[in-house]
């Protein structure tokens, strides 16, 4: 599939890092690195502007490797690129760990994930269907 970018960053287009990799790895488009101190966030720009076609969006997810070493991760993840939005993508990060984190001009810091998704109309109704579920959720299955 083809998308239209345009790439107004310091760096080259993002891109599949493995032949089956999901997520493309974006860059904080940065002139000078920000300190991240212990649960404080940045809306961090990528340089990056897209048009993704209906019934697409792109969604901004953290990686794992931040998160796992360094507790930083997207703050409202999974972050949803519209197909209408022809903002800047940027990446909302906090440092959910004791210590500064830095964010350094050019590092990646987070994936994004093309996927389709539905539009629905809704169908007003009294009642929904009979399962076994039913209303059962939130651990009604045991821990
Ligand atoms: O991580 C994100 C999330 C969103 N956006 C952009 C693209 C998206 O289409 C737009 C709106 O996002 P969202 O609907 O999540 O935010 P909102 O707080 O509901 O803002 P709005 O009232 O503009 O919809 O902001 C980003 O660049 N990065
Ligand atoms: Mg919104």
């Amino acid at each position: 599939m083809v998308v239209k970018v345009i790439n107004r960053s310091a760096y080259e287009l993002p891109n599949y890092e493995t032949p089956l990799a999901a997520g493309m790895d974006v860059r904080a488009d940065i002139a000078e690195g920000i300190v991240l101190a212990p649960l404080c966030r940045a809306l961090v720009p990528t340089g990056l502007f897209v048009e993704l076609p209906a019934g697409y969006e792109m969604q901004v997810r953290p990686r794992s490797g931040l998160a796992a070493k360094y507790g930083v991760t997207v703050l409202n993840a999974p972050g949803t690129i519209d197909a209408d939005y022809r903002g800047e993508i940027k990446v909302i990060l906090v440092n959910l760990s004791d210590t500064p984190f830095e964010i350094k001009p050019g590092e990646r810091i987070a994936q994004i994930v093309v996927a389709r998704h539905e539009r629905v109309e809704w169908e007003a109704s009294e009642t929904l269907s009979d399962t076994a579920r039913g209303a059962g959720g939130f651990g009604s299955t045991g821990r």
